[in-house]
């Protein structure tokens, strides 16, 4: 897929932008705070309705404007697509396909693909299992965008199991000697709990369906950045285990734990067992990653995984997607540079952004379409 053209208005702090994609790889340089990110996120929002910076709406909206907006032209094997996205300082934001608005916004997702690599993601090992979350979950929502609706109900189920829960620990708090409990929360606390088990199952099986797919990618890059002499393995931790890929085996597996964990849960008012709890484990020569891995090794690693979600991609959807590079590359030895514009060549299009051009390789250089970003305004340099 090629992203042709991109056009900002009132969006962060681009109050009216238009940028023609001409070569398969674009640098946007400029110094810090000139709006470089900004036009990355702008393509991350187009991909998955989610920005890896900010929740809100009303803090991407240019200060003191009411509405901002995201349009892109984009050409895929089909043919071509215009993406439209509204936001708004207040109230809810819009999306349109080809200048249709669609009423649900899941239909919008699974259009533009792309993978950020961003120096956030080189916390993606020593960083939160909440990180890794995450990541895979907006790996699974490019590839399944399905995925996003079936991860949202089960975080409304699990909202509302916590509130319950809640209930359920205040009442016991209050309870005198001689008082007598009412049932009804522990009779609706069960219909949650199949609920979550139900919705809970559908999360885990997928997050482990696309792990199997990519660990082995990753494994294969990984091995070749290190000039195979690091043995790379990514495996899912679940925090309910399973066992195999099956609907009613994983949610009996869940109900089992829910039991096992009841009380626990009630005294903290919280919901102990679920996918909300999962983490995903990183293994160098059988080490972990996050402990030991010097900085070099987790940089390798971040890559080949990064490399390995644009392979799996590109299997998956058909065609390749965009690169999205924030800010990373200077991080990159000349050796690890070049296994990436090895592995990229010119068939996927990427989007660089950095503050100086020193750091590149002149074979970069040469065949990109390189931009200037300042205060919100983009000219071309070469
Ligand atoms: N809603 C908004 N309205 C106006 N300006 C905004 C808004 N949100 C962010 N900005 C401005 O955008 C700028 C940040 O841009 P961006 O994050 O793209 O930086 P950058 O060019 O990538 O630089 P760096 O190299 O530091 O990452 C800041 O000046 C910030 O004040």
């Amino acid at each position: 897929m090629y992203l042709k053209c991109l056009k900002l208005r009132q969006f962060r702090n681009y109050r009216d932008c238009l940028v023609n994609f001409e070569a398969p790889k674009t640098i946007l340089v400029g110094n810090n705070a000139q709006g470089k990110s900004n036009l990355l996120e702008a393509v991350e929002l187009l991909s998955t309705l989610k920005s890896h910076r900010s929740g809100r709406d009303r803090e991407m909206v240019l200060e003191d404007a009411s509405m901002g907006q995201i349009q892109a032209l984009l050409e895929r094997a089909y043919g071509s697509v215009e993406l439209g996205l509204t936001l708004r300082s207040q109230g809810r934001r819009t999306v349109a396909l080809n200048r249709e608005s669609l009423r649900r916004q899941l239909d919008f997702l699974g259009i533009l693909n792309a993978v950020q690599f961003s120096s956030l993601d080189l916390d993606l090992v020593r960083g939160s299992p909440e990180r890794r979350r995450n990541w895979l979950d907006s790996i699974l929502t490019q590839l399944e965008p399905i995925y996003a609706y079936i991860l949202q109900q089960y975080n409304q189920v699990l909202r509302q199991r916590n509130a319950l829960l809640k209930t359920i620990r205040k009442q016991e708090e209050e309870r005198t000697p001689e008082g007598v409990i009412s049932k009804q929360p522990q009779t609706e606390l069960a219909l949650w709990d199949a609920q979550l088990a139900t919705a809970g199952s559908r999360v885990t099986r997928r997050r482990a369906r696309v792990l199997q797919r990519l660990a082995p990618l990753a494994q294969s890059w990984h091995s070749s950045i290190s000039g195979k002499t690091e043995l790379l393995e990514v495996t899912y931790a679940p925090n309910v285990n399973l066992e195999k890929d099956d609907p009613e085996a994983v949610q009996q597996a869940f109900l089992d734990k829910l039991h096992h964990r009841r009380f626990p849960e009630q005294r903290q008012g919280i919901t102990l067992v679920g996918p909300h709890r999962d983490d995903v484990e990183f293994t160098i020569n059988q080490t972990p990653a996050r402990s030991y891995g010097s900085q070099g090794q987790q940089r390798t690693l971040v890559l080949a995984l990064k490399l390995a979600e644009l392979k799996l991609i590109e299997e998956v959807v058909g065609e390749p997607p965009l690169l999205l590079l924030d800010d990373v590359l200077a991080e990159l030895d000349p050796n690890r540079q070049n296994q990436l514009l090895d592995a990229i060549q010119d068939r996927f299009q990427t989007l660089i952004t950095t503050t100086h051009l020193g750091a590149f390789d002149a074979q970069w250089l040469n065949s990109s379409q390189i931009l200037s970003v300042q205060a919100g305004q983009i000219h071309t340099l070469a």
